[in-house]
């Protein structure tokens, strides 16, 4: 079965606990969309989802296999919070790097067709923060994990990332979490909110405010 399944993960820093019995599952063809208030754990789980944190319990199917990191499966990526891949690698030896089976469709793509020889690090910030959310996106990954990939775009930039998503749905699932949450809601099939270390799911924008994630007053 396509699918990453994820269940019953527990997590606390220090004796704090940030996740208490989370769970998400993402299918192929489906984007899921994590929102949360500051500190509420999103990237803590896509963190233990990917396999970089070792939560205090976690249970992780990918596609009906029993998981312990999910990296060492080559099924998954995450793209982090903020800059990620060292400034001084051009574009075509990151392309090199991450991507093969979708490289003719990545190398397409104006931004990648017309900076290949450059460095990321000159590119400006959005376009380095969305040459690095494509590269993961078109990576050989099934399942992709996108840490706030909105943040720093503008709205045209936003327009493409969410395109580069559908493409690729028809072959990949979603994890996507970011504090735009309009993008959240726009390019997502179903949405959960992340909330007291819990999940809730999310049908409407009303269950946002419910949830005391929008203001009272915000429709
Ligand atoms: N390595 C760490 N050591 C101790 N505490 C941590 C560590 N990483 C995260 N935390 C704490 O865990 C909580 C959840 O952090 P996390 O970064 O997962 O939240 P988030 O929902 O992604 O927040 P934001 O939306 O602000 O990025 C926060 O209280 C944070 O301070």
């Amino acid at each position: 079965m396509s699918e990453l399944y994820v269940d019953s993960v527990a997590h606390s820093f220090g004796g704090h606990s940030v996740i208490n019995n989370v769970y998400l599952k993402c299918g192929v063809g489906e984007v899921v969309g994590v929102l949360g208030r500051n500190g509420s754990g999103k990237s803590t789980l896509l963190k233990i989802i990917f396999g970089s944190i070792k939560p205090n319990y976690k249970f992780i199917r990918i596609d009906g296999e029993l998981v312990q990191k999910g990296y060492l499966t080559h099924k998954i990526i995450y793209l982090p919070q903020g800059y990620f891949l060292p400034q001084y690698l051009s574009l075509e030896l990151l392309v090199n790097l991450y991507v093969n089976k979708y490289r003719e469709q990545l190398l397409a793509i104006d931004l990648f067709r017309e900076h290949l020889k450059m460095r990321i690090g000159d590119l400006s910030g959005g376009h380095r923060r969305l040459a690095e959310a494509l590269l993961m996106i078109y990576s050989d990954a099934k399942y992709i994990l996108l840490d706030e990939p909105f943040s720093q775009l503008a709205p045209l930039i936003s327009e493409q990332l969410k395109h580069h998503i559908r493409e690729l749905l028809p072959e990949k699932g979603f994890i996507v979490t970011d504090h735009d949450y309009q993008q959240i809601l726009e390019v997502s099939s179903r949405v959960v909110l992340i909330h007291n270390g819990c999940n809730y799911n999310i049908g409407h924008t009303d269950d946002l405010i419910l949830h005391g994630y929008l203001p009272a007053h915000f429709v």
